[in-house]
């Protein structure tokens, strides 16, 4: 369970992201985060995996209180939250497997990662992470010969294979043409009933947001102005989110 309790992100130059920020997630909620560019939709799902400290308030994951953690025990925490971003982040001039791989190097002594030497078990999971997101025939493909979606659907496998109770997702589909953003949408849903997955997962596009998510979270200069379910979305709720601005843009 995520625990926003007053919470305040401001930046070392003095500006304030997120303001008074309170909401609970419960473990296997499908949570999307919408709101225009600059409203602080990065930083909010960034300060729970503790990418960004927030300044004041109290942040608690699983009842750990996010900003006390240090060195091991970050990064132990760290590997229980998936992330994944608009621009993959893949080694692409490698194949596949090796980039799903990556997710285990954290557990493996040095020698096998110098030499690439993983264990079966690890290899295992590594394939199985990629046949849960629909991409097994590719294990052996240099991700570079990969079209955007499955190279997102890579990185998917990758943080699969880290084993997360959490799956953060900033702005996942927003470099995909519509089919396949709907598809990469779908396998978050997959995975998120499939697994229990919790994951929230920013996001400009308000039809997949309403389509896929269980929960929208709409935020407005780092405020939250919505916070219930996709079908209780209005159009009032999306005029106070975007501030009246979504008409005018489509
Ligand atoms: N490192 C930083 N230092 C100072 N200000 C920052 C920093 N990172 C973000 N901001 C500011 O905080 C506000 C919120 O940014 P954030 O990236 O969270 O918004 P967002 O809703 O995710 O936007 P987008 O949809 O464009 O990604 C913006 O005004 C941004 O300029």
């Amino acid at each position: 369970m995520i625990v926003f309790e007053h919470v305040d992100k401001t930046y070392a130059n003095g500006y304030k992201a997120l303001k008074d920020v309170s909401l609970s997630i419960e473990q296997g909620e499908f949570v999307a985060i919408i709101g225009l560019s600059g409203a602080g939709k990065s930083t909010l799902i960034r300060t729970i995996n503790r990418m960004h400290d927030i300044t004041a308030g109290k942040l608690t994951v699983d009842g750990v209180e996010v900003n006390s953690l240090r060195g091991k025990a970050l990064q132990k925490f760290r590997r229980n939250i998936g992330m994944i971003f608009q621009s993959f982040n893949l080694v692409t001039r490698t194949t596949v497997i090796k980039n799903v791989l990556a997710a285990k190097v954290p557990e493996l002594p040095l020698w096998r990662v110098i030499f690439g030497i993983f264990p079966e078990k690890d290899c295992l999971e590594a394939l199985e992470a990629l046949d849960k997101v629909g991409i097994l025939d590719k294990a052996y493909t240099r991700v570079d010969q990969l079209s955007g979606g499955q190279q997102q659907r890579v990185a998917l496998a990758r943080t699969l294979a880290q084993n997360p109770g959490i799956i953060l997702a900033d702005e996942p589909v927003a470099s995909l043409d519509p089919v396949t953003a709907k598809q990469v949408m779908q396998d978050f849903k997959r995975i998120n009933q499939e697994l229990k997955i919790s994951v929230l997962i920013n996001i400009h596009h308000v039809d997949l947001a309403l389509q896929y998510a269980d929960r929208v979270i709409g935020i407005s200069g780092g405020k939250i102005v919505y916070d219930g379910s996709a079908e209780s979305v209005t159009k009032d709720v999306l005029d106070e989110i975007y501030g009246g601005k979504l008409e005018e843009a489509v």
